[in-house]
């Protein structure tokens, strides 16, 4: 799949299952009152103890991520994207943490980022890697809103989409639309293990991989959930730890490849009703 098959607006804004108009009014002043109205631009600066770390993972793409610090920091609260804690945090926990995990991605790929929410980590990918066909796949109106604006203002829309919709009708195509393929397939925050590898293992190539940034628990989640992530054809998971040496702590992912393409998971409604047929004949 090139990158421009589902890009059809300003932005790559894709032809999905609900199409998001970039820069709608009401999105854009829908939360216009309250202390988190006028938040310190200043407090997304890039701390000096973070600087090196920052110029090693962006190198000179650090203003986009500087632009877009500021813009999480400041309409990102504003909407409720970020909360206002974290806007301080917001290069350690969010930015360097995200980028740290480019090391994972080979040159010139395609990725799917789902459950980006404000951007992350696909917008910081995108950022730090020009080289990446990113495509953001989020199901609410007021992130992709805003997701899509920030891809505007960055001038990010050579090389990045906007996907509304869940990761199920991305993978599946709803609405008449091409089924969405990645390499590579990230997700932060999004679910636990057996539900990502059930959303993301479908929207990626054979052969491809889910990225999932995990935190401490990511051996746990492996214990608990590989049989369900075999089920769905991925090969074993595998822990990595990315921008050892850069950043304090490192990024730790949970890789699964899509070794074999199963069918859909079945619901225990259908599993029922296919049982049911089968005593009939
Ligand atoms: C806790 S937020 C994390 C956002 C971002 N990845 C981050 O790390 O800040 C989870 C996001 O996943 C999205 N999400 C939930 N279910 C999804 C699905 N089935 N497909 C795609 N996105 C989904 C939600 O709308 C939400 O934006």
């Amino acid at each position: 799949m090139t990158h421009e098959d589902a890009a059809t607006g300003p932005g790559g804004t894709s032809p999905g299952p609900s199409a998001v108009r970039p820069g709608d009014p009401s999105e854009r002043f829908s939360r216009s009152s309250g202390t988190a109205d006028t938040p310190d631009p200043a407090v997304a600066t890039l701390p000096v103890e973070l600087a090196d770390a920052a110029r090693a993972l962006f190198g000179d793409r650090l203003d986009i991520a500087a632009a877009y610090a500021e813009l999480l920091a400041t309409d990102g609260v504003v909407r409720g994207l970020i909360g206002p804690r974290e806007a301080p945090r917001i290069w350690d926990r969010h930015l360097l943490n995200c980028a740290a995990v480019a090391e994972r991605i080979p040159e010139g790929i395609e990725v799917l980022d789902v459950g980006s929410g404000a951007g992350l980590p696909g917008l910081v990918l995108a950022i730090a890697r020009p080289d990446l066909a990113v495509t953001l796949i989020e199901p609410l109106a007021r992130r992709t809103s805003f997701l899509i604006e920030v891809v505007e203002r960055l001038g990010l829309g050579g090389s990045v989409r906007v996907f509304r919709g869940r990761a199920e009708e991305a993978a599946t195509g709803a609405n008449g639309m091409a089924p969405l393929r990645g390499d590579v397939v990230t997700a932060r925050a999004v679910a636990p293990l057996d539900r990502l590898a059930a959303w993301c293992l479908p929207l990626a190539v054979p052969n491809g991989r889910l990225v999932a940034l995990k935190g401490a628990s990511a051996a746990e989640e492996i214990v608990e959930h590989e049989a369900a992530v075999a089920k769905l054809g991925g090969g074993e998971p595998t822990v990595h730890l990315c921008g050892v040496g850069v950043i304090d702590p490192p990024t730790t992912v949970v890789e699964v490849v899509r070794e074999r393409v199963v069918g859909p998971a079945r619901t225990a409604a259908a599993k029922r009703s296919r049982g049911g047929r089968s005593r009939r004949r």
